[in-house]
């Protein structure tokens, strides 16, 4: 957070910055989703001021977002961390060292009246409360939705219609030829946003609507549409004539989504005629379409000014208006172009606007193109804002260890059905469909890859010739794949509506799927922060085991085996005959397990990191009389070195038991060194062997120390002061970490913490410390940190950095709950018990 505010004031100008943040009054305090300190500055650089336009930060950068004309506020979202600091000073520039200052001071006030006002924890800021999710009831912003007298709001109920025949699109009344075409497809009912907007729609009223992912917008707004045109058409011969200009307009964020929807309005109304028109493709190809005449059009708005000002599409004809997705409009940069063809049409029209958020520009939107509009609501404010069945899972693992995690994952959880990956970088896109290209079909999507190869990848999925699909967020909004089973976040999204709309591309059209969130040990507050802004709970999970993987893919490949086509079998019968006989089923076994993608047992995997190639064991120490009631990684190495000194020389990470009655410890080890050691004769007092990690239900890997950032450990040399459930300690950084730092950049990732630790790495003494487990609330003060802690794990020598100047406070311990136990606890303390 301190490194979020420096970035802050050295990103952007003092003067533009100050005006900007000083005009939000405390009580208007929203957040912000999205934006990163680059884009900030990038922004104000351009415009010269933050003028216009919602600015906004991911968890744990900027922290202010507003808008800015002429000197005056005129949008919401400032950080209350920032509103706190810079309230009191509006009208005056203060300068940047002064508002760093006020920044640091004001820091814990601000962050403790954050929370408590909240309850939204840390993370994702907490316009996450106010209007991301939602039309902002109750807040106090001018702005606000609910408070002006903008048009009826209903709020309609998933189940409100279970009656069959009201449903029934038969018996609706609808054109023919929109009934037939939607049965051929197999849509016999309409779904409950369908529903709802049907009637008011054909009433001719303006529309807001809102609904979760895959639950059938597109055709709520495109029945209504397509069926009046249609009856026009019917009427009145001359409404097809040739050159004709459209009479619906449709206009979305992404070429992706434009098409999907022209393909939408096309195999529900086949006798209309409908054009997509994007970017990126020939534009003469469209004028052509446009000349001869159209009843649709469907497009992004950058291609739809091309065509108007060179004259090839006309509005004038346009009755029924459509914005879908419309805060994304605002967020891919779309807004002024949109303001501009709402302008050119003809204002005797109907408009509807569906959009998930409803962000300052999108409700000035509906305010002055909109008449009167009825909001139709079918997510409200306190539902879990994702589509009913879709399972979500979580993994907590280092970031190196994901690639290998992935595979598994998709061969146990996708269960040979379709995956997207979401990723955010373009460049980690191509690098994980690479590796995973190796043993899946695989392709990248995102936004440097050509249109037409961008259409042929989707088509591709679309059809089942590749199983994983790894995308950027440009996959994320819209896009209808049917049968995806499994998404997952490769990488933690930038806000709680990217996880909606990401995970919403599986468990469609009341669907079953899964979502699965990688998040590493400094994510956590974040990964619990999309929980409260969801509303929905993660399952946490391990990755799967090696029993897991081949069980599921020896099924799949079972499955596979069934679908091959009997002539082609009769072809291998001759061959299959010959190996039974000369090696009976074992050559089935052989040829399914390298169908399953194995023609080696696969390398195991640390319970500690999750790292390949790496064996994790345990060992025991049953005779006492030998030791201590807890061992420590010192008496490890020990054992190691006379049983087998290469063991000790190779020895990884080693965890201590944390029982007091018993006396071991776990610790990783290269594979082939492991199998070696376990073969070796040894006391018998000490069983050394393989633990069982245990998959569901148990909480995440066991915490490691490099975790130690923002993660689930800490390491303190003594509570100090213990008042009730708060206690004081001083926060020591572990020996093991200290070196790691050297050689694993992956330690470095993680910010603040990590980067104090490098920089005190050269002035270390030992000391006694406490090994605690945190469970959250973790926040980075500038010279504290604060930890929620579970409870103490053990105690053990660490090296303490520096004398006293880099000493970190624990101000408060959360009580230890017995229920929390077996979720909390790492798996091998786990399989020990
Ligand atoms: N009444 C219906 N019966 C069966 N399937 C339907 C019905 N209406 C729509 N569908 C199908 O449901 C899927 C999801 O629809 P659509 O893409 O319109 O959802 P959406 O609400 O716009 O989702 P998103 O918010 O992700 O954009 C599509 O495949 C669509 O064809």
């Amino acid at each position: 957070m301190a490194a979020a505010a420096a970035a802050l004031t050295s990103s952007v100008p003092s003067s533009q910055l100050t005006s900007a943040v000083e005009f939000v009054p405390k009580r208007t305090a929203k957040s912000l989703s999205g934006a990163t300190p680059a884009l900030l500055s990038s922004f104000v650089g351009e415009k010269g001021r933050l003028s216009a336009g919602r600015i906004s930060v991911g968890y744990g950068a900027i922290k202010s977002c507003s808008c800015q004309r002429d000197g005056f506020q005129v949008g919401d979202g400032v950080n209350p961390l920032f509103g706190k600091s810079f309230h009191g000073s509006v009208g005056r520039e203060s300068s940047s060292a002064e508002r760093t200052a006020v920044a640091a001071s004001d820091y814990a006030v601000a962050e403790e009246e954050r929370r408590t006002a909240s309850q939204n924890g840390n993370g994702f800021p907490t316009a996450g409360r106010n209007g991301l999710f939602g039309y902002s009831a109750g807040d106090e912003d001018e702005n606000d939705y609910e408070d002006e007298d903008e048009g009826e709001v209903l709020r309609v109920d998933n189940e409100s219609t279970d009656d069959e025949d009201e449903l029934a699109i038969a018996n609706l009344g609808l054109a023919q030829d929109i009934v037939d075409a939607l049965a051929k497809r197999g849509i016999s009912q309409l779904f409950p946003i369908q529903r709802a907007v049907l009637d008011p729609a054909m009433e001719g009223k303006d529309l807001i609507g809102r609904a979760k992912t895959g639950t059938g917008k597109t055709l709520a707004f495109g029945i209504p549409i397509m069926d009046r045109i249609i009856r026009e058409n019917q009427e009145n011969r001359t409404a097809r004539r040739a050159g004709r200009a459209p009479r619906a307009l449709v206009l979305a964020p992404t070429r992706e989504l434009a098409k999907q929807v022209e393909r939408e309005f096309m195999e529900s109304a086949p006798s209309l005629s409908t054009i997509c028109v994007y970017g990126g493709v020939s534009i003469t190809g469209q004028q052509r379409q446009l000349q001869k005449g159209v009843d649709v059009a469907v497009g992004t708005p950058g291609r739809i000014i091309d065509l108007i000002d060179r004259g090839s599409l006309k509005l004038h004809d346009v009755k029924f208006l459509v914005l879908d997705e419309a805060d994304q409009m605002l967020a891919v940069g779309f807004e002024e172009d949109v303001e501009k063809i709402l302008e050119g049409l003809p204002s005797e029209r109907q408009s509807m606007l569906f959009s998930a958020t409803m962000p300052a520009w999108v409700k000035n939107l509906s305010r002055k193109y909109l008449k009167k509009p009825l909001t139709i609501d079918l997510v409200g404010e306190s539902d879990e804002k994702l589509a009913e069945g879709i399972k979500l899972y979580c993994v907590n693992c280092i970031a190196s260890a994901k690639r290998s995690i992935l595979n598994d994952l998709i061969t146990v959880y996708a269960k040979g059905g379709k995956t997207i990956v979401f990723t955010q970088t373009k460049r980690d896109a191509d690098d994980v469909s690479l590796s995973m290209s190796r043993l899946v079909g695989c392709e990248a999507l995102h936004g440097d890859i050509t249109q037409a190869q961008r259409e042929k990848t989707l088509n591709a999925f679309r059809e089942g010739k590749f199983s994983v699909l790894v995308a950027t967020d440009v996959a994320s909004r819209g896009l209808d794949i049917p049968n995806v089973d499994l998404i997952v976040h490769f990488e933690i999204p930038n806000d709680p509506e990217t996880f909606v709309h990401r995970s919403g591309r599986t468990g469609r059209a009341g669907k079953a799927g899964t979502a699965i969130l990688l998040y590493t040990p400094s994510q956590t507050r974040t990964m619990k922060q999309i929980e409260r802004d969801v509303g929905c709970k993660f399952d946490k999970i391990v990755p799967p085991s090696v029993d897991e993987v081949l069980n599921a893919s020896s099924h799949q490949a079972t499955e596979v085996i069934k679908k091959v086509h009997p002539q082609l079998v009769d072809v291998f019968m001759p061959t299959a005959e010959k190996l039974l006989q000369d090696e009976g089923p074992r050559a089935l076994a052989a040829a399914i397990a390298h169908l399953s993608g194995f023609s080696q047992p696969p390398a195991s995997r640390s319970l500690i990191t999750f790292e390949e190639g790496i064996m994790t064991l345990r060992i025991i120490r049953t005779n006492k009389a030998k030791g201590g009631r807890l061992m420590s990684p010192r008496s490890v190495m020990g054992t190691l070195a006379d049983i087998y000194p290469a063991a000790a020389d190779q020895v990884g990470k080693i965890k201590i038991i944390d029982d007091r009655n018993v006396e071991g410890a776990v610790f990783d080890l290269p594979e082939d060194v492991a199998k070696e050691l376990l073969n070796k004769p040894r006391d018998p007092g000490d069983v050394i062997d393989i633990p069982k990690s245990k998959t569901k239900g148990v909480g995440g890997p066991i915490c490691t120390v490099d975790h130690l950032a923002e993660g689930e450990v800490v390491v303190v040399d003594s509570v100090r002061e213990t008042t009730g459930e708060v206690a004081v300690a001083d926060l020591v950084i572990e020996e093991e970490t200290l070196a790691k730092e050297e050689d694993d950049s992956q330690t470095l990732e993680t910010e603040g913490l990590m980067k104090e630790v490098g920089a005190a790495a050269d002035m270390m003494m030992m000391t006694f410390s406490l090994l605690v487990e945190v469970v959250e609330e973790v926040v980075h003060l500038p010279g504290h940190v604060t930890f929620a802690i579970n409870r103490v794990i053990e105690r053990r020598s660490v090296l303490k950095v520096g004398g006293s100047p880099r000493t970190y406070k624990v101000r408060r311990i959360v009580t230890w709950h017995s229920q929390q136990q077996s979720i909390m606890l790492p798996s091998i303390y786990q399989a020990k018990n």
